[in-house]
């Protein structure tokens, strides 16, 4: 059977490094190498949901997919130092991490819309990505 999916692409700048908190200045350097030290990134996220196609002929406004996003993920990350971020207090800010991180935000808020958020991709850069997909 056909699914159908809808997908909205957005865009952040941010700072970070990637290190643990257990290690020495010297061992995150060996460990991470030159992504220890504060960076940026012009992220890149997309958002794909499905659900039913409503009289209106969308699963969800595309509009109304942005001011989710924007308020629950982009207000916060855009021109932050991500590892200040409480959510990333005690985690590497990895395009790991914070797909999994954004993943659970946003499936909760997009399920109050009745639509299914089914993957959340984040670029770190272009050749550098992490995926995360709705269980089937
Ligand atoms: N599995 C992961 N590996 C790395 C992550 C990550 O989030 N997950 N992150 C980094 C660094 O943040 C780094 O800034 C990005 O690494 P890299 O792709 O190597 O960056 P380049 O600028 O060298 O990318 P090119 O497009 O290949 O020039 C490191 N690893
Ligand atoms: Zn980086």
């Amino acid at each position: 059977m056909a699914m159908l999916t809808i997908t909205k692409e957005f865009r952040f700048d941010a700072a970070h490094k990637l290190f643990l908190k257990d290690l020495t200045d010297q061992e995150n350097r060996e460990a991470f190498g030159k992504c220890s030290q504060l960076h940026g990134h012009t992220y890149c996220l997309r958002i794909t949901i499905t659900g039913k196609v409503q009289p209106n002929g969308m699963v969800l406004n595309f509009t109304d997919l942005k001011q989710i996003v924007e308020e629950k993920i982009i207000a916060r990350y855009d021109h932050s130092h991500l590892n200040e971020l409480e959510e990333y207090r005690d985690l590497p800010t990895t395009a790991e991490n914070m797909s999994l991180y954004i993943f659970k935000v946003l499936a909760a808020c997009l399920k109050k819309q009745k639509v299914t958020l089914t993957e959340v991709q984040l670029y770190e850069t272009p050749t550098s990505w992490a995926t995360v997909s709705h269980d089937a």
